[in-house]
């Protein structure tokens, strides 16, 4: 492609990729200049171009010397959306789901349901990209924005027609999707995380809801949890855009949850939708499960889906990695969960799937992450506590900070919790511990492959799985 067909005045110049990174600059490569939370891109605007870069997107007032510069007073959002033009072809249904917990959840199940209607379907997010056949890990839940779009016009070349993404926080604000269409967009909830990062649940809000103000289509659709209390905030957009609008859950007015009733693997739903009704066992424990199929089936039928086999096909989901993942039974018979709780919403969520399964008490190990909202710590201690009825406070990747002091935070929540700092240890003191009608719960890492210490140079993952100790633990 010519740097003239994306930007006048570009001329007859080559195109040969795009790149966030001056290290990854090529010849013929468009460099994004952007300020970050660490380093300031523009810094390193005069190294891209002696790599070869054509161009540079960046604020006006930036001294570009040897290149096009292409000034936006947006320049993250400029650049996705010509790096999108160069990507293009997309997959044809794209949608995408934000809210603080339930976006992994939801778009797997989403992809699921796809495939079970016949549709070339992947998902992208936490777990990675996934299709029918593969799954690749990124490392964040939406890439950045050359690897997703590249990614995503990846897909398309192999022949996946739908796709279902996950639109973090983060994502959003750095516009990391920007340019891709996207014909429906799911919100599951909001509550208390990132605030390192967004400053305060006003700025946290307004970021997620830029999915329904901004980036989903004009005509679009918006699927929403109704049942939070952040539901009518969105709502509202969705109304004010004159987008379709599904609503779902015990609120919802569209995908109805008229009733749940836990059974020993799963439980069983009663849907409503257009004036029918429909009983679905759902082999998913828990309401926060029944409301991320809920909505992932809000999403398939709001790009077409057929609403009466879409809400029958729930009865065939399988499990998604790490989520309420019965990872071993205990000796005595207590069976052993991984769960990705990371939140204090999301602790208190897997804790209340899994009670109505346990006679006897709920045992809770846990921890929460370094270099991440200092402020949920102690919230999550005090939902432990509320929660379960033994508690371990471990740790859960400390990435540059001390280890003990973030198990401090989270005691201070929680003062009757026993502390045992090596995670390994911690799992095998709770699955030691538990007696025949037990449950342990193991949060935090759900699929999560290793435990990361150090910060910068120093960075080590350490391999660690939460679902492999508790077998060995449970042996
Ligand atoms: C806080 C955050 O979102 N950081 C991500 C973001 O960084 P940033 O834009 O602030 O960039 P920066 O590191 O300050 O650098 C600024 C610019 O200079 C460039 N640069 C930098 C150094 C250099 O030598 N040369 C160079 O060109 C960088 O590529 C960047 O474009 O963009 C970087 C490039 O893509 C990411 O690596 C980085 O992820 C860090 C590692 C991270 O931990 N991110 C987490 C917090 C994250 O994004 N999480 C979300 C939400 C998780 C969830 O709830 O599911 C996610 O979507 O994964
Ligand atoms: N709808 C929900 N309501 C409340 N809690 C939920 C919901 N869905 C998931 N959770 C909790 O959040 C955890 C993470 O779920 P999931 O990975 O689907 O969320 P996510 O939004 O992708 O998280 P992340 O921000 O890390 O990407 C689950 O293991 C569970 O404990
Ligand atoms: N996407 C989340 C994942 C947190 C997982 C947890 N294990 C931790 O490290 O805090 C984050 O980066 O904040
Ligand atoms: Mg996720």
């Amino acid at each position: 492609m010519q740097l003239g067909a994306l930007h006048d005045g570009g001329g007859d110049v080559a195109v040969t990729g795009f790149a966030i990174d001056h290290r990854k600059v090529a010849p013929g490569t468009i460099f994004g200049a952007f300020k970050g939370a660490r380093f300031n891109g523009e810094d390193y605007i005069d190294q891209a171009v002696a790599a070869g870069a054509v161009a540079v997107v960046a604020r006006p007032g930036v001294r570009v010397d040897g290149a096009v510069h292409i000034a936006d007073d947006s320049p993250r959002r400029r650049f996705a959306l010509l790096a999108a033009r160069y990507f293009a072809p997309f997959p044809e249904t794209v949608v995408a789901v934000t809210g603080t917990n339930g976006k992994t959840s939801t778009v797997e199940l989403t992809r699921q349901l796809w495939r079970m209607a016949g549709e070339a379907a992947a998902s992208i997010g936490t777990l990675g990209v996934t299709t029918g056949e593969e799954r690749v890990a990124t490392g964040l839940t939406t890439p950045d924005v050359v690897t997703f779009l590249a990614n995503v016009a990846g897909l398309a070349r192999e022949g996946v027609t739908h796709l279902a993404f996950e639109a973090s926080s983060h994502g959003l604000s750095q516009y990391r999707t920007e340019g891709l269409p996207v014909r429906a967009a799911g919100f599951s909830n909001l509550s208390r995380d990132h605030l390192d990062y967004h400053g305060d649940m006003a700025a946290y809000l307004t970021a997620k809801l830029r999915l329904f103000s901004e980036v989903v289509d004009d005509g679009g659709t918006a699927v929403v949890w109704a049942d939070d209390e952040a539901s009518p905030r969105v709502i509202d957009l969705a109304r004010a855009r004159r987008l379709r609008l599904i609503t779902v859950g015990t609120q919802g007015a569209d995908l109805l949850l008229m009733a749940r009733a836990p059974s020993l693997l799963g439980q069983k739903l009663t849907v409503g939708w257009d004036g029918a009704t429909f009983d679905v066992m759902l082999p998913l424990i828990g309401a926060y499960q029944a409301a991320n199929a809920l909505v992932a089936a809000g999403l398939v039928i709001g790009c077409g889906g057929d609403p009466a086999a879409t809400i029958r096909n729930l009865a065939r989901l399988q499990p998604v990695r790490g989520r309420l993942e019965r990872a071993a039974i205990a000796r005595n018979g207590a069976p052993v969960y991984v769960d990705y709780a990371h939140t204090p919403d999301a602790l208190s969520a897997a804790a209340e799937a899994l009670r109505p399964h346990a006679d006897g008490r709920l045992i809770l190990v846990f921890g929460a992450g370094g270099d991440r909202d200092a402020g949920k710590r102690p919230e999550m201690g005090e939902v432990a506590a509320a929660s379960a009825d033994l508690v371990i406070v471990t740790d859960d990747n400390p990435r540059g900070e001390d280890p003990a002091a973030i198990r401090r935070a989270v005691l201070a929540g929680a003062p009757g919790a026993r502390e045992i700092g090596s995670r390994r240890d911690a799992i095998a003191a709770a699955i030691g511990e538990a007696e025949a009608g037990d449950i342990v719960l193991i949060a935090g890492k759900g699929h999560e492959q290793g435990q990361i210490v150090g910060a910068g140079e120093d960075m080590r993952v350490l391999p660690f799985d939460d679902v492999s100790v508790a077998r060995e633990c449970a042996a």
